[in-house]
């Protein structure tokens, strides 16, 4: 259905990497393993979202993984045996937040389990659409240690306090349609047709104006950093800057003709 990605690098281990239409599909690739993350998938999801992101051919991304585990979280084998030194040296988990320095809009489409560090890389993405039969949670409480991939921080941003406490401090998963309920997700869905539905999502964002598209994810992303006032702000320069472009010119040019814009990423 898809058509292979062809990139400088375009050998993957541990991901999967298609294309339909003007869309990346990056689906994991570690089935026995619940997809855990390790440092290889983690390796090659940075170097291929930045190939996409640089690629004009694209305009969004969909990450995956499969209808049991979107993500398990970190692999758990390869931390085990570490010290403090050591993790401290290496600077582990530090380059999973290269995700949140790409430009084009990520969706994530979370089929069963998203834990710890699988549930942390579903936040980094702008958008979240879950199958019926997702499981997410931060289970690091159980393994002796805590989040440290954003986890404690992103999900207070988007659900709160209390919540945010009960599911760090219980370890405990949230299923669906309690995801749902908390805002954590934008839809549930049928197992089976999650991955179509978010590329049908994903086509839509892309068909805009790509630099437009960007300047809203980094807008709305930005309001997790800074207060009202600066958001503000920045939101009126990004705004203003649309002005600069060919296609916040062609955007109203074809409103007022009546007719469909048409984009050049200008
Ligand atoms: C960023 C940080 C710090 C982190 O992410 S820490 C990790 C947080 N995540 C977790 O604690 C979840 C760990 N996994 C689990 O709890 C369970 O595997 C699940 C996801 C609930 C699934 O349970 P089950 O359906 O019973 O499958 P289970 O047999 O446990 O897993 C299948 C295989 O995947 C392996 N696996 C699952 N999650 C893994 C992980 N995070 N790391 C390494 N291997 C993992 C598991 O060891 C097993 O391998 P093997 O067949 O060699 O024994």
């Amino acid at each position: 259905m898809f058509t292979k990605l062809v990139f400088r690098f375009s050998t993957y281990n541990f991901i999967n990497v298609t294309q339909k239409g003007q869309v990346a599909l990056i689906q994991f690739n570690r089935p026995k393993a619940m997809n855990a993350l390790c440092d290889g998938l983690i390796k090659e999801l940075n170097q291929v979202t930045q190939e996409i992101d640089s690629n004009p051919e694209y305009g969004s991304i969909v990450i995956t993984g499969n209808e049991k585990a979107f993500a398990a979280g970190a692999d758990i084998k390869e931390m085990q045996d570490k010290s403090f030194p050591q993790v401290q040296n290496i600077q582990m988990l530090a380059s999973w937040e290269n995700l949140t320095n790409i430009k084009k809009p990520i969706l994530a489409a979370v089929n069963g389990y998203a834990l710890g560090g699988g549930f942390e890389l579903a936040m980094m993405c702008d958008i979240i659409y879950a199958g019926e039969n997702a499981k997410f949670g931060l289970p690091e409480i159980t393994l002796g240690t805590i989040p440290g991939c954003g986890g404690t921080q992103r999900l207070i941003r988007a659900v709160g306090k209390s919540k945010a406490m009960e599911m760090t401090l219980t370890g405990e998963f949230i299923d669906a349609q309690t995801a749902l309920s908390y805002g954590l997700v934008s839809k549930v869905l049928p197992v089976s047709n999650l991955v179509e539905e978010t590329l049908k999502v994903a086509e839509k964002i892309a068909s805009f104006s790509k630099p437009v598209a960007a300047l809203i994810k980094d807008t709305i992303n930005e309001a997790e950093n800074i207060g009202l006032r600066e958001g503000v702000k920045y939101e009126r320069k990004a705004f203003y800057s649309t002005f600069a472009t060919q296609d916040r010119k062609e955007g109203m040019s074809a409103f007022v003709e009546k007719r469909k814009p048409s984009w050049t990423d200008n």
